[in-house]
């Protein structure tokens, strides 16, 4: 029987920065926009052995992934080695689905003897919000709205995933989360993983997060995957050393690693996702605008920990302050939808350009002149990306 399971997109609203240090929280909005997975078996005619998941993404082109994939020695998981495929084009590696992919099977493997991972078909579906829409009307994209609300179409966006400008609402996150949830579901029996269950969404959690700080080749906050797999919530994150000696797919003893880590025997997480202390007021909505843009996020986390090093007095000091203005925020949409006024961030001390003069103008402009806006915020990492309206 086909599975399907979606993971919604994050809005980093206040906290960017500070989360990266356990001390501090962060308040992160899951969104409509989803990220879709579907996974279907494959008929083989009966006495052929295949040992073959075909991933793709249909909106873009060249987007299909062919994975053989076999036991390792040694406990080592489940090694995932990409093919040629049908097309005769040069392949394109999607390291986050080859990561996810080999994480998934390998804590399935644990459970499950490998010969009931069958052959399947993997289509991945995205919510238009994940990517920039052309402004040309030459350039739009094939869609055709949905008249029947019960049924979704998805947009074509004739384009490789290369060439796609991201909108940073967290589609690798959301859809590590998706993809994994959906292979969980597919293959484990409903004992050892039920999805809606919350030891299921511990497991789904701890291994999403696992296999995108794989992918990504560092140790994030986490906040992106604990947005796809909770939704909206007050995040403190996870203390790196939890993941930081999982070693390679393939390498003696990654299934035990893994399983260890999924299902944390020794109680090591101590991630907090508190649902309570986030919400949105009745009567409001949060807008967002696209500049069809980007920044580098590695580059100014770096700068700002260097900064925070070089000056861990000054840093302190601003980050209690900025994470009692955070709190104090929660509370406020948490309670009220009274005018909300706007506090300007961290901007020039760490020579970062989380908030450039222009935009900080352009949102106090905002706030006091157009009618309805409670407040306007620079959003997540900063610079001239995204910005939001109450
Ligand atoms: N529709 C999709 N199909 C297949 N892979 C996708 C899809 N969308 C995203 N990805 C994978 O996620 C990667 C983009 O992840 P990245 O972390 O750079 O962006 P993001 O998560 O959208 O943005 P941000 O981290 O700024 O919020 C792509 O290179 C691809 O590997
Ligand atoms: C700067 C940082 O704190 C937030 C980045 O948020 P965003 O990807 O810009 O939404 C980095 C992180 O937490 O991974």
């Amino acid at each position: 029987m086909p599975t399907a399971v979606s993971a919604p997109g994050k809005v980093f609203l206040a906290g960017g920065y500070l989360v990266l240090d356990r001390a501090y929280t962060a308040l992160v909005f899951g969104l409509s926009a989803r990220v879709h997975v579907l996974v279907t078996d494959i008929d083989t005619s009966s006495g052929v052995q295949l040992s073959e998941i075909v991933v793709q993404s249909p909106q873009f082109r060249d987007a299909t992934w062919n994975y053989g994939y076999h036991l390792a020695p040694e406990s080592g998981g489940v090694d995932v080695t990409q093919l040629q495929g049908a097309s005769s084009a040069a392949l394109s590696k999607n390291l986050f689905v080859e990561t996810a992919l080999s994480y998934a099977l390998t804590y399935i493997s644990s459970i499950l003897p490998s010969h009931l991972i069958k052959p399947a078909r993997v289509t991945i579906l995205a919510d238009n919000d994940y990517y920039s829409q052309p402004s040309s009307s030459q350039d739009v994209p094939r869609s055709t709205p949905a008249s029947d609300p019960t049924t979704k179409t998805f947009t074509d966006f004739n384009v490789r995933l290369t060439d796609a400008h991201k909108t940073g609402l967290g589609s690798s996150a959301a859809l590590v989360t998706a993809f994994t949830g959906a292979l969980l579901t597919h293959y484990l029996p409903s004992k050892a993983f039920e999805l809606s269950s919350p030891s299921g969404q511990t497991i789904l959690h701890n291994l999403s997060q696992a296999s995108h700080c794989a992918a990504q080749g560092k140790i994030g906050s986490g906040f992106d995957v604990a947005t796809a797999v909770y939704g909206t919530c007050v995040y403190r994150r996870f203390s790196p050393s939890i993941l930081s000696s999982l070693g390679e797919p393939g390498s003696p003893g990654f299934s035990l690693r893994v399983k260890d880590v999924v299902e944390d025997p020794s109680q090591k997480w101590d991630t907090d996702i508190s649902k309570h202390g986030a919400s949105i007021p009745p009567g409001m909505a949060l807008v967002m605008c696209d500049v069809d843009c980007g920044s580098h996020t590695p580059s100014m986390v770096k700068k700002v920990l260097a900064w925070r090093s070089s000056d861990p007095s000054v840093s302190k000091t601003l980050f209690d302050t900025l994470q009692k203005s955070n709190e104090r925020l929660a509370a406020l949409l948490s309670t009220t939808p009274a005018p909300l006024c706007r506090s300007s961030r961290a901007r020039a001390r760490s020579g970062v350009p989380i908030e450039p003069r222009e935009q900080t103008e352009l949102l106090d402009a905002v706030t006091k002149s157009v009618d309805g806006v409670a407040g306007a915020w620079s959003l997540g990492r900063g610079a001239m990306m995204r910005l939001c309206c109450w």
